[in-house]
């Protein structure tokens, strides 16, 4: 049983560690309205995050900003203890370093009011190997933004073998309250889901350059000029359910799946087999969500058109 502030009702935020991504935080939460604490033990870090955020305001200005939203509402406090007594959330944004992690994860639950959730941004640690040392670790998951997180909105939920489902359901709902796109999953997964995604791409990136196969401009140009102007609106399946044509994803694994296997030799491929297969197309139906392949393949080339004009690199005239 949990006795925490419902998500809606939180107006103060806590944001320890304040470089790129805590930072980043800090300016998405004033943006939104909350009062915001942060602390970050670099003596230089107050004013690079006042640098930050002030940097990030014009936009976040522009977005349009919360009631009321003012970076006025920022406090950095002189001591962790501080900042957390009065947190109603806690986002940790430390390095990237397990032994830092759980550490610091120890500390913020010793000083944080019970039943306050705290998240941390890790962007690749299992937070059942981060929980370990804290006292009442049922409150503890992670919370992965995407940089920079007041312009990026997915968020990806996810608790570790300690957590409570009340916390994880808690952080998915406030994370929505505070504007942001959630996933929730239900298992730990390394990468968890997008960086898992990411470092696929990022890993055959490498491979290509210390190959000499690829420059990293073409790497850049063969996604910014391709498959990336698809991505911004429309995911990796169900673009390829188009490569399909009127068959979709049946036919695109049925016509392409051979083909696309032979260069999966640098990775560790599930086999594609008939369940996978299955998978895949009733995965593409339910994205769909009842638009038809037209309809799918419309949206498609006006995402695009919108993308482009949206980035400079559409010749005057309206497109729709
Ligand atoms: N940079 C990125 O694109 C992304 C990073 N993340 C995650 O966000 C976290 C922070 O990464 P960045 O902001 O990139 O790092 P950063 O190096 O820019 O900032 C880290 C901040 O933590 C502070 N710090 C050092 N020791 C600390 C401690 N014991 N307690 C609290 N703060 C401490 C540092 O002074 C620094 O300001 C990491 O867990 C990283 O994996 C997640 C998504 C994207
Ligand atoms: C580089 N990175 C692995 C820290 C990136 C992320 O975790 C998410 C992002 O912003 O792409």
């Amino acid at each position: 049983m949990t006795t925490a502030l419902p998500p809606d009702e939180v107006r103060r935020v806590t944001c320890v560690g304040a470089g790129v991504i805590g930072g980043g935080w800090v300016a998405h939460f004033l943006a939104r309205g909350y009062d915001v604490t942060a602390w970050d033990p670099a003596p230089d870090a107050p004013e690079k995050l006042r640098r930050l955020v002030d940097a990030a305001w014009p936009a976040l200005t522009r977005l349009g900003l919360a009631e009321g939203a003012s970076p006025e509402r920022l406090t950095v406090a002189p001591a962790l203890e501080e900042a957390c007594a009065q947190a109603q959330f806690v986002q940790e944004s430390a390095p990237e370093k397990l032994e830092l992690k759980r550490d610091l994860l120890a500390q913020l639950d010793a000083a944080t009011p019970k039943d306050v959730v705290i998240a941390s941004s890790t962007s690749g640690y299992p937070m059942t190997d981060m929980q370990t040392q804290a006292a009442d670790p049922q409150r503890l998951l992670v919370g992965h933004p995407f940089n920079p997180p007041y312009l990026i909105p997915l968020v990806e939920v996810v608790g570790g073998r300690s957590t409570a489902q009340w916390a994880v359901e808690w952080a998915s709902r406030f994370y929505e309250v505070a504007g942001k796109s959630v996933i929730t999953m239900e298992r730990e997964l390394p990468g968890f889901i997008a960086n898992r995604l990411q470092e696929a791409l990022w890993r055959e990136a490498l491979h290509m350059v210390a190959n000499g196969e690829a420059t990293v401009k073409e790497i850049d140009d063969s996604i910014t000029e391709g498959p990336g102007l698809r991505w911004a609106f429309m995911g990796p399946c169900l673009t390829f359910a188009l490569a399909g044509g009127e068959g979709g994803m049946g036919h695109m694994l049925d016509h392409f799946g051979p083909s696309l296997k032979s260069p999966w030799t640098r990775l560790e491929a599930p086999e594609l087999d008939s369940a996978l297969r299955e998978a895949m197309v009733a995965g593409c139906e339910e994205a769909a969500d009842g638009r038809s392949i037209a309809e799918l393949v419309a949206e498609r080339d006006q995402g695009v058109i919108d993308v482009l004009r949206a980035t400079g690199r559409l010749p005057g005239g309206d497109a729709r």
